[in-house]
């Protein structure tokens, strides 16, 4: 029986996690190889899984990391899916705060070991944030680094947002603190299939099995608007909110539009798409430190100013 390649993608909140996936997922089809992904969310409702085709078996493991609290639901998933599925890969989208190699753990298990053929670790990095990442806090800081320091494959992301002269130093930074691993700079994760094939699992240096999260306390909200919100004051509210709020993902409506947006917000920079489905209005926020109870007063304020006339 031929084993089934395993990837996982790795990356902080919004460096383009789900954006690499579309594309692997579209050369794939291309290359006819059957493919199935698992996706790992922090919060108790997936945005993401509407990225991925009808076809592509998905399993989706919410509400807890998988480097952590859910580390026995990623071995259960992988056993379903090769029970079910004949497969050729099988790709692992973990949250922007997995520890790679606590996941990397849970795919070696012996139960797999000669069904599964685990490729490799890609960390994808916002280049900006990475940039920036001095504002982050030391936990934060620390997981960026062991996210390139065991990545197999680095992809410098978002390099449309740097001017030259600073691709140069983020790329000796990234290069001197993983040395065996392969860089590529990419725009929307925009990368050949080619380049992320055929890269086996290097040994991994003993690390420190901190379990980030505990100390990080980062934490996921939900909230569904009942009624459209006036976009100008939701603007108001991003610029406004606590800047431990680093992801928010969902679909929104507003008061000038009859169509739901798809509204994605990463490092300060909200974007906005129009959706032709009929989307439940929830968006899904993550941060540090979150205050449930004043996020959740905020957001009923701003749907009652939205539709007071
Ligand atoms: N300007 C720019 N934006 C990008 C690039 N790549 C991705 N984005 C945008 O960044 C946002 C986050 O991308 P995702 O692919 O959802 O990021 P993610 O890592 O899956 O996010 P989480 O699942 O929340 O951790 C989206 O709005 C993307 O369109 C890029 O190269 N340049």
């Amino acid at each position: 029986m031929k084993s089934v390649e395993v990837y996982i993608l790795s990356g902080f909140l919004g460096a383009g996690k789900t954006t690499l996936l579309q594309n692997i997922l579209t050369q794939e089809k291309q290359l006819e190889r059957k493919i199935a992904v698992i996706m790992n969310e922090l919060g108790e409702v997936s945005i993401d899984s509407n990225a991925i085709p009808e076809e592509t078996p998905l399993k989706e493991l919410l509400n807890g990391c998988v480097c952590c609290t859910i580390q026995g639901q990623l071995e259960v998933q992988l056993e379903n899916m090769l029970r079910e599925f004949e497969l050729d890969a099988i790709y692992i989208e973990t949250t922007g705060v997995a520890h790679p190699i606590e996941v990397l753990d849970a795919c070696m298990s012996p139960l797999f070991a000669e069904k599964l053929s685990i490729q490799g670790i890609i960390t994808i990095i916002d280049a900006n944030r990475w940039k920036d990442r001095s504002h982050l806090s030391i936990q934060l800081r620390k997981l960026l680094i062991e996210q390139v320091q065991h990545a197999d494959i680095v992809l410098l992301n978002k390099i449309d947002q740097l001017k030259e002269a600073e691709q140069a130093n983020i790329v000796s930074e990234v290069q001197s603190l993983n040395t065996n691993g392969k860089l590529l700079m990419t725009e929307f994760a925009n990368v050949p299939l080619s380049q992320l094939r055929n890269y086996h699992v290097t040994s991994k240096s003993p690390h420190q099995k901190t379990h980030v999260h505990q100390h990080l306390h980062m934490r996921s909200f939900v909230h569904t608007f009942s009624k459209p919100i006036d976009l100008d004051a939701f603007e108001q509210f991003l610029k406004e909110m606590p800047d431990t709020i680093y992801r928010i993902k969902g679909y929104i409506r507003f008061t000038h539009s009859d169509k739901p947006f798809l509204f994605q917000y990463s490092y300060g920079m909200p974007l906005y798409m129009k959706e032709q489905m009929n989307r439940k209005n929830t968006l899904v926020f993550i941060g540090e430190n979150l205050n449930h109870q004043v996020l959740e007063t905020t957001l009923l304020q701003l749907e009652r100013h939205s539709n007071d006339s």
